[in-house]
């Protein structure tokens, strides 16, 4: 695997009818990275990941994982939605169990294992045996989360995963995501519209301009491993969030013969 390896698009397109969401979308992404996805709404964001999770079907251009094109969903890629999409007639335990049903070489009691395993990881032990009704949008997130780890995918795939948390249980999920990724170091693609949380958690923040959806900037974050929330106070920091909102909100260069519209028109 080479240092830009692990995703690969290139000359990405989407239309939905006469809607343009994503336009020539280039990006790579290297193994063990944490790459945010930022931008107005309706950006085309959610997009870009259902496509590199196989969910849509490109218009134009190709989505590879570790060199081989994306041509539906698969267990190299693990996705979290911002709602937790969990059976809710299985406890927490069995819902991690059954998406380890494919795996092969694993025992029910291996399953098991597994399962308690990553819900410890998440900090969800004595849990376990709880329906997702029976517990919170934070904890039902670190459930969907242990889930989609558990098998061991070569990409996390983050679609808002806690816009609907309240805000107290968003920092703390941040915190948990930092630490996880600090211990198991897989390669993350984050779609946020929470601008700190992009740059407290990414090695780089993607920024895009709205319809047809583009690449707009890549910015690196250079703030020193590990990082915790404190590191949002420092100037540094602030100073490279001021920018990326300064460029979200910012109008696009138009290109010759394109259709730009303004972010103010996004809704
Ligand atoms: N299935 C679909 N059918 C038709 N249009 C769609 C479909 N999915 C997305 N779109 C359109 O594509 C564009 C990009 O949508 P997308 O949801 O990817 O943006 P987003 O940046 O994730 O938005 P938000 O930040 O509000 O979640 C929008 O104009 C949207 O209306």
């Amino acid at each position: 695997m080479n240092e830009t390896g692990k995703l690969r698009i290139a000359g990405l397109a989407k239309r939905f009818g006469d809607v343009v969401a994503l336009d020539g979308v280039d990006l790579a992404v290297a193994e063990n990275e944490f790459v945010s996805i930022v931008g107005a709404s309706g950006c085309g964001k959610s997009t870009l990941l259902s496509l590199i999770a196989g969910l849509e079907t490109p218009s134009e251009g190709v989505v590879e994982v570790s060199g081989r094109p994306v041509t539906g969903p698969g267990r190299d890629r693990g996705v979290v939605f911002q709602q937790a999409t969990l059976m809710p007639w299985l406890t927490v335990q069995r819902n991690v169990e059954f998406a380890l049903r494919g795996e092969a070489g694993l025992s029910k009691a291996d399953r098991a294992d597994r399962a308690r395993e990553f819900l410890g990881l998440v900090g969800l032990e004595g849990f376990e045996q709880a329906f997702p009704a029976q517990l919170s949008g934070g904890m039902q997130q670190r459930a969907a989360l242990a889930r989609s780890l558990s098998y061991g995918p070569e990409i996390l795939l983050m679609d808002e995963p806690f816009g609907a948390l309240d805000a107290l249980t968003r920092r703390t999920m941040q915190e948990l995501l930092l630490e996880v990724w600090e211990r198991h170091r897989l390669t993350v693609l984050l779609v946020t519209h929470d601008i700190d949380e992009a740059v407290v958690t990414s090695d780089r923040v993607v920024v895009m301009s709205p319809r047809p959806g583009r690449v707009r900037e890549i910015l690196d974050v250079p703030i020193a491993r590990p990082r915790s929330l404190a590191s949002e106070r420092t100037t540094e920091f602030r100073d490279l969030a001021d920018a990326i909102l300064a460029l979200i909100h910012e109008r696009p260069e138009p290109r010759s013969g394109g259709s730009e519209v303004p972010a103010a028109a996004a809704e």
